[in-house]
């Protein structure tokens, strides 16, 4: 079998911010490779640097020192257009909160990442993607007429129309309630298997992370070598895991 593509590939990435009088470190010499179809999850303490790494993969904030390619396009050193173009085609981006435009139907937001960069949808694919995402019978629906849940795939629907190997997702199912949680975890673990979407995923909630194929945790902005392979949801293992990266960080 051939060996799987590199989708993000992040080398020894430093980062500080000014707070105050000081500098304060958020990641020190942070490491991570992701290859095509893998869903990894990111969970640490709140303010070790989960977000901070993801804007950071997306090109949105740049690194102090240290690389970032995605699909093999250095991040940090392209320039505003190729950067735009590497965001447009190759990365999708889930926020916590869906930022749907509410002037948009469900159909229309989706559509939204083609049409900005001057395609039009076919409607087969827009079609099937919805059918995926159990979204078939929203498309009309203006995003004040979605519960939170339909929301939230509609955004995952959005970040994957234009077909990219990777989607970054920040605490996607923050505002879900348990079943619409799994509903949408499990629509992302079902994407990397059937068309090999990459998913990096920052969560504070076991039973997300249990749905990925591996877990790191950040601690004070550095990655802990270790690596949880859930297996069945198993929560107790992962917080075991997640306990023991903790006390030996
Ligand atoms: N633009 C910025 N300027 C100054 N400090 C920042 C900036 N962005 C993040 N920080 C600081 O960096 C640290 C890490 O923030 P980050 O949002 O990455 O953490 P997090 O792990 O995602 O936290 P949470 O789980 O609470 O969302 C925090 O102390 C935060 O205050």
């Amino acid at each position: 079998m051939s060996e799987k593509e590199i989708c993000l590939e992040m080398r020894d990435v430093c980062k500080s911010y000014r707070q105050g009088i000081k500098r304060v470190e958020v990641l020190h010499e942070v490491s991570l490779t992701v290859k095509r179809g893998e869903f990894v999850a990111i969970m640490g303490p709140s303010g070790s640097g989960k977000s901070t790494l993801l804007n950071i993969a997306a090109g949105i904030d740049s690194p102090d020192k240290g690389s970032v390619a995605i699909s093999g396009k250095n991040v940090c050193t392209s320039d505003e257009k190729l950067l735009s173009k590497i965001r447009q085609h190759q990365l999708g981006y889930i926020f916590q909160s869906y930022n749907l435009l509410p002037m948009l139907t469900l159909a229309q937001n989706v559509q939204l990442p083609l049409r900005l960069r001057g395609e039009k949808c076919p409607s087969d694919w827009l079609d099937s993607l919805l059918e995926r995402l159990g979204l078939a019978d929203r498309a009309g629906h203006f995003p004040d007429q979605l519960s939170g849940g339909e929301q939230q795939r509609a955004a995952i629907a959005r970040a994957l129309i234009t077909e990219p190997s990777i989607i970054l997702a920040d605490e996607p199912s923050g505002n879900l309630d348990r079943a619409a949680a799994d509903g949408l975890c499990s629509v992302l673990a079902d994407l990397c298997a059937s068309v090999e979407c990459a998913v990096v995923m920052v969560t504070h909630e076991p039973i997300a992370a249990s749905w990925c194929d591996s877990v790191r945790v950040l601690i004070d902005g550095k990655l802990n070598d270790n690596v949880y392979q859930p297996k069945g949801h198993d929560l107790d293992g992962l917080n075991d895991f997640y306990q023991s990266c903790l006390l030996s960080s």
